[in-house]
């Protein structure tokens, strides 16, 4: 029932205008999935690679196609995604590319849940699955990669972890998003968005933690239930070989400062969440960071683990943090970003499925999310291509896909 009979790739616009791939698969008895490939802009040096959209399509067509056209059922996940990774022929996906393969993965899941007339969270999960739903962290201030002329840090994240249901969540981060706004006019400092809709204003990292703290208290008085904040710090934007350390606007910081810098700013604002802290190679200071803070706080490795079994492995091995970052496009298929989760999750470390900067209105990651009870999302607060994840999260939540 579930056999690929064809599957058309085309190019499509993401959310910053740049052209990526769009994968549609049909199968024997009528059943049809659709899957787009997000892009990095602040991207790991260990990621999948992506190729550009019209290369990724005409080597997909060539090399993967036949290996799965009349030949791999959309029901078994597994068997698709190796026939992707038998097509590519590299550990990188360089050969067809990580856009065109995550583009497939993603439809043919798609088109395997339309076959069995269930929701996507369900026919990856199981039928067990899909009675916990994640926290959204919502990006809410930002800069790095994303934005010019803004903070350093890359996301400052409002994260409602006192929300008694996603719905109630991803409301409050909107308001955050809101107020912030607001407390941003109040103090004449206007500001434009960066790539994922949070706010990107000419100030110090300093003054946004005063910002989202107000932000974010202002905010849980009103709903009435606890919301912290977090940070994406993006460490490997920051640090610099030749200066050996992290360059900031103020100076530079050395691995044991910055070490220092944000220990102190998780005890500050009681930070509940810090991705990328350090360097995407420096799992033992990953590990002594996460030896200070680690019982307070989420110390996330996503440029360090870029969703690999591997690099999580190895980061288990050194203790160095104790979640890792979900972005199935970051390896390629979404049997590599379960596998992922699957470790993560029998190493005590906490799984966050992410959305990229540069998105689409393709909501999968809130049903795989949904699907491995990963305990977080980041999927931006504001935007369309960010509340389509959001909303599809409270839909999945009122049994309404
Ligand atoms: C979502 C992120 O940004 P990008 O997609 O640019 O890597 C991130 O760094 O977590
Ligand atoms: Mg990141």
């Amino acid at each position: 029932m579930t056999l690929i009979t064809d599957i058309r790739l085309r190019r499509v616009l993401d959310s910053r205008g740049n052209a990526t791939v769009e994968a549609d698969v049909l199968t024997e008895s009528g059943g049809f999935g659709r899957g787009k490939a997000p892009s990095g802009a602040s991207t790991g040096e260990y990621e999948a690679i992506e190729l550009p959209a019209n290369e990724a399509i005409a080597k997909a067509r060539e090399e993967a196609l036949p290996r799965l056209i009349g030949e791999v059922h959309a029901g078994n996940q597994r068997d698709v995604d190796a026939a992707l990774h038998a097509a590519d022929g590299t550990d990188d996906f360089s050969g067809i590319g990580a856009n065109s393969a995550v583009a497939i993965s993603m439809a043919a899941a798609k088109a395997g849940a339309d076959v069995l007339g269930a929701p996507l969270y369900q026919h990856l999960g199981g039928t067990f699955r899909g009675n916990e739903y994640p926290t959204p962290l919502g990006n809410i201030i930002g800069g790095g990669e994303h934005a010019a002329d803004a903070t350093n840090i890359q996301e400052f994240l409002a994260a409602p972890v006192g929300a008694p249901s996603v719905e109630e969540a991803v409301f409050a981060n909107a308001a955050v998003h809101q107020e912030v706004h607001d407390i941003l006019a109040d103090r004449d400092l206007p500001a434009g968005k960066g790539d994922e809709g949070a706010w990107a204003p000419s100030v110090s990292d300093d003054e946004a933690f005063e910002i989202m703290d107000e932000a974010v208290e202002t905010v849980a008085d009103d709903f009435g239930f606890a919301i912290s904040f977090g940070l994406d710090v993006a460490g490997a934007e920051l640090y610099d070989d030749d200066e050996d350390g992290y360059v900031y606007d103020d100076g530079v910081k050395s691995t044991e400062e910055q070490i220092e810098y944000i220990a102190e700013k998780v005890e500050e604002y009681d930070l509940v969440y810090v991705e990328d802290p350090l360097d995407e190679n420096d799992y033992e200071a990953f590990a002594d960071l996460t030896a200070q803070v680690g019982d307070q706080t989420l110390v996330c490795g996503d440029d360090l683990f870029v969703t690999n079994v591997e690099r999580l492995q190895a980061g288990i091995n050194a203790d160095a943090g104790n979640s890792i970052l979900i972005k199935p496009n970051q390896i390629g298929t979404l049997t590599d970003a379960v596998d992922a989760i699957e470790l993560a999750t029998a190493s005590g470390y906490e799984s966050v499925v992410s959305h990229r900067s540069g998105e689409t209105e393709d909501t999968t990651i809130a049903h795989l999310a949904v699907a491995t009870d990963a305990p977080f999302i980041k999927t931006g607060a504001v935007g369309g291509e960010r509340t389509a994840k959001l909303n599809e999260l409270i839909r999945i939540e009122d049994n309404a896909v």
